[in-house]
């Protein structure tokens, strides 16, 4: 694996100890994860979304009712923007380290950067940016769809080939239940965990419920929660062992 650009890459004995003895792995990755890969987070400064968009007018239930086409664009430019990026270093290190150990991979990322790098995702607990279902009979959508290079103010959504419903896009907006399967199934595989496994929580902020809880539950079964951010986080408290840095520079030197 390619040697990280810049400073050296400083990760402790006690976390490649951690995951040298551990048999079982699960990552929780977040918006940070697919930051390297030109995939822009919510919350960093300057560059998060939500300091460009507004949440509340672009993923709610109520800001899909209130104007399809204005969310719909917003949407379509997304898919644009990760059709036209490639994994990191940091999601190839994870699909290697599945070869060595047993690795499951839990993402409140809507791209499918994790799947183009070779893993197998568990869970999308926040749903996928390319899946699409009709608005109101929710029938599974697998047409074509007009993808914007640059943002566009409004776009119409396609239609339902069953229903002449409006497409929406797959993922989870706030104050929606997250899928009851995934979910079920990344809890599971939490608590299944115990002393010697470990889970990785790489690049996400853990303000948003109830995916930030998930830290928790492999804390209370036993296994060492080991976060990778570069900055302190409302779950860093539930992590045993920190590694301020990046994804794509630290994830690799864990594959061995
Ligand atoms: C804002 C927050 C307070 N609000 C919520 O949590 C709400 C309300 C709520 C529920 N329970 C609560 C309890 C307390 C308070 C509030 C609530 N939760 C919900 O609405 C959830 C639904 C939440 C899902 C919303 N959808 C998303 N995304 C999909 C759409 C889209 O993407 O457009 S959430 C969105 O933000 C989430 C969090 O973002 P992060 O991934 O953490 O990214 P962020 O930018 O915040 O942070 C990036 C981090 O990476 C780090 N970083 C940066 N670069 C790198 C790098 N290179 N390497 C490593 N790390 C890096 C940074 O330092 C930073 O720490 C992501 O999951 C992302 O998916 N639904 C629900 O509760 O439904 C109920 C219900 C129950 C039954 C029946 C009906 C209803």
């Amino acid at each position: 694996m390619s040697q990280a650009e810049g400073p050296a890459v400083e990760v402790s004995e006690e976390v490649l100890e951690a995951l040298r003895g551990a048999s079982r792995v699960v990552a929780l990755t977040g918006a940070g994860m697919s930051a390297e890969s030109g995939v822009p987070t919510f919350r960093d400064a300057q560059s998060g979304l939500w300091e460009q968009f507004d949440p509340s007018q672009l993923a709610t239930p109520e800001a899909w009712r209130a104007d399809p086409p204005f969310v719909w664009a917003w949407y379509a430019w997304r898919v644009g923007l990760v059709r036209s990026v490639q994994p990191n270093p940091g999601h190839c290190a994870l699909a290697e380290l599945a070869d060595l150990r047993e690795v499951a991979v839990v993402t409140q990322n809507i791209d499918d950067l994790h799947e183009r790098a070779g893993s197998t995702v568990l869970a999308h607990v926040h749903g996928s940016l390319l899946d699409f279902r009709c608005m109101d009979c929710g029938a599974p959508y697998d047409g074509e769809i007009e993808v914007p290079t640059e943002p566009v103010e409004r776009l119409d959504p396609p239609t339902c080939p069953e229903c002449q419903g409006d497409i929406r896009p797959g993922v989870v907006w706030f104050g929606e239940e997250l899928p009851r399967a995934a979910f079920d199934d990344a809890v599971a595989a939490l608590e299944a965990l115990g002393p010697g496994d470990v889970c990785l929580v790489v690049g996400t902020s853990g303000i948003v419920y109830p995916a930030a809880g998930l830290p928790a539950v492999a804390l209370s079964a036993g296994a060492t929660v080991v976060e990778v951010n570069p900055q302190e986080t409302d779950v860093s408290d539930m992590c045993h062992l920190h590694v301020r840095d990046t994804a794509a520079r630290v994830l690799p030197t864990l594959v061995e």
